[in-house]
């Protein structure tokens, strides 16, 4: 499973921590990630003492970790989850809000914003290395493999610097789970989140990004023997 390199523990217990969130008949969504799966297997076992949870999963590699632990699985045509415990590659945001993050480092992000805005509540996990007071991490850009030429040339011209993610381990480009291209887009530092969320939204041959807009209610920020529970606040 693909790594960021942060502390396993600190993943671990930010995992931990956010599937105590979940309560008896929860339909949970399921992130992708090597975070996310500490939670999935934490539910793993509470299903396995008997907590009544189902579990929807965003990707391949998120429904392989939930068979593995024995979660029982539905789709978003079968019911709306409760909440959804899913990681990021970056987030900003203090104690009380709004958070913003990056996602898709694994390809999933188009299935996981569905999931995770079908939620009543996202929690998201992660450790400190994630934290920054300003996004400036490349954003994912999932497209459909006709539209790359394009896409690409559109992202240039909002500023960005775009890059086909390659596939470590099979020759050419990742394909996405959903059978799409992948542009790692650099834009430095993301003065409006939300703003440069609305352009790329608006590209034509773009199927979803990595930009996840003030959709946070709670970032879980594990540490070696600890965790930081962050929480968006109603103004
Ligand atoms: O596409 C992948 C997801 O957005 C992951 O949640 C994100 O990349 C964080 O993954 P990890 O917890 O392994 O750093």
């Amino acid at each position: 499973m693909k790594s960021n390199g942060g502390s396993e523990a600190a993943k671990r217990r930010a995992g931990e921590a956010a599937a105590e969130a979940v309560e008896d008949g929860d339909v949970v969504g399921l992130g992708t990630g090597s975070t996310a799966a500490h939670a999935i297997r934490v539910l793993g076992r509470a299903v396995d003492a008997g907590l009544d949870v189902t579990g929807i999963p965003t990707s391949h590699q998120s429904r392989q970790v939930a068979r593995e632990a024995g979660i029982p699985l539905v789709t978003l045509a079968d019911a709306t989850p409760d909440l959804a415990i899913d990681g990021a590659d970056q987030f900003c945001g203090d104690d009380g809000g709004p958070f913003h993050l990056v996602k898709g480092g694994g390809a999933a992000h188009a299935r996981e914003k569905v999931v995770d805005t079908a939620a009543d509540r996202l929690l998201v996990v992660a450790d400190p290395s994630k934290r920054t007071d300003s996004l400036d991490h490349p954003v994912p850009v999932e497209v459909l493999p006709d539209a790359a030429p394009v896409v690409e040339a559109r992202l240039a011209d909002l500023g960005g610097d775009p890059t086909l993610r390659a596939a470590e381990r099979k020759d050419g480009p990742v394909v996405t789970d959903n059978g799409n291209l992948v542009l790692d887009c650099a834009f430095g530092s993301i003065a409006d989140p939300a703003a440069l969320a609305a352009d790329l939204s608006a590209l034509a041959g773009v199927v979803e990004h990595g930009l996840f807009v003030d959709c946070t209610a709670a970032v879980y920020v594990g540490r070696e023997d600890s965790v930081d529970v962050l929480e968006r606040t109603d103004e």
